[in-house]
């Protein structure tokens, strides 16, 4: 009795960290969209947060969250998380820009 259900476990533990990779997979191709949007942004001058869209994003993965039965505690915590690392990459890369640009 004890051996399938540690096998059926080991089997769903696989399944997650497939999941996770997946997901990390996933950041990290949103957050090098996000360094190509501080690109644009420093040629026009515009601010790296952008509070109606910051909004959009937020209230979307509050709402297609909730459609997949995850709480809107943990969406707006998501959503903060991932939105500060945005940000927080978006102001690195444009100062590495800045940096390059000044050395010509
Ligand atoms: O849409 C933008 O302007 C972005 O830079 C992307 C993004 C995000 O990561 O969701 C990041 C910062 C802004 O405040 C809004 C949205």
């Amino acid at each position: 009795m004890q051996r399938p259900h540690s096998e059926d476990i080991d089997e769903l533990r696989q399944a997650i960290d497939r999941i996770d990779e997946h997901i990390l997979t996933l950041l990290a191709r949103r957050f090098s969209i996000a360094d190509e949007i501080a690109e644009h942004k420093a040629r026009r001058g515009q601010a790296i947060v952008q509070p109606e869209r910051a909004q959009q994003v937020r209230a979307r993965y509050v709402q297609s969250g909730a459609l997949l039965g995850l709480s809107p505690t943990f969406l707006a915590a998501l959503w903060q998380l991932v939105h500060d690392e945005s940000c927080r990459r978006q102001a690195e890369h444009m100062k590495a820009l800045e940096r390059s640009e000044q050395s010509g």
